[in-house]
């Protein structure tokens, strides 16, 4: 059994509404999140999954209001969201193209001071993912479409963020690769990170879930807990 914060949440999205051109795409969203969950986000394309995603991140206008760690972040940019300690793995890679694999590391931990704890970080990211090491010293730019995942996602870590929002881990990467990640995700929930995926390709994230959330249209329609308290 886990011993997850339940005491208040880190993330709370209360009556979250969301329109482009006047369509509803997000429709009264109410959601907690606690400290060390793995909650997952499920459906179909076009049911507002990364569009949740950015109004968490302050990306898109919104009616509702967004706390995190009490922190009232739907009036905040989106850099000071990431200095909170909320940070945003995008579907589309985001990197830095015309620097190398290893400066988009070390931009990942740009906020954090201690250099030897930088350090053991970055030694367990190249462990872990040995071709991101022999790829150090390459531009970003010529990495393949899933090793840049694999390096977004891996800068985001080197953050050592409070709350990691994952937009599809399987886009683009094998099932062997996404089983890595999976590891390290479970790792770092150890220390109270709370990880948040938003996914298609189910099988792999169902097991390593507290809480499913499925949505529909822009609606939350079903929630599935599978934490033992
Ligand atoms: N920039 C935009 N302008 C207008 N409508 C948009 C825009 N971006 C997304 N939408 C619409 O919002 C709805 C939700 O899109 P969203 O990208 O959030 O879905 P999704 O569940 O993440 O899909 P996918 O799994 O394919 O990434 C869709 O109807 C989409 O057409």
């Amino acid at each position: 059994m886990k011993n997850l914060n339940k005491k208040y949440p880190i993330l709370e999205i209360k009556n979250l509404y969301l329109k482009y051109n006047n369509k509803l795409i997000l429709n009264k969203i109410n959601l907690n999140f606690f400290s060390g969950e793995i909650v997952t986000l499920i459906g179909k394309t076009n049911s507002g999954k990364t569009t949740f995603a950015h109004a968490i991140y302050n990306m898109l206008p919104y009616a509702g209001k967004i706390i995190f760690n009490k922190n009232k972040i739907y009036k905040l940019t989106y850099d000071k969201i990431f200095k909170l300690g909320l940070v945003y793995v995008m579907q589309k890679n985001r990197l830095f193209e015309q620097i190398t694999v290893e400066e988009n590391l070390l931009i990942g931990a740009y906020l954090r001071t201690n250099k030897l704890l930088i350090m053991r970080d970055l030694n367990k990211i190249y462990s872990i993912f040995p071709k991101l090491f022999e790829q150090r010293m390459q531009l970003a730019i010529n990495l393949s479409n899933g090793q840049k995942k694999i390096c977004s996602i891996a800068r985001a870590l080197m953050a050592s963020p409070k709350f990691i929002i994952i937009d599809e881990i399987s886009f683009g990467i094998t099932n062997k690769i996404i089983n890595k990640i999976i590891k390290i995700l479970i790792e770092i929930q150890k220390f109270g990170t709370t990880i948040f995926l938003i996914e298609k390709n189910i099988q792999l994230i169902i097991p390593i879930s507290d809480h499913i959330y499925i949505i529909k249209k822009g609606s939350i329609i079903k929630s599935q807990n599978y934490r033992n308290n």
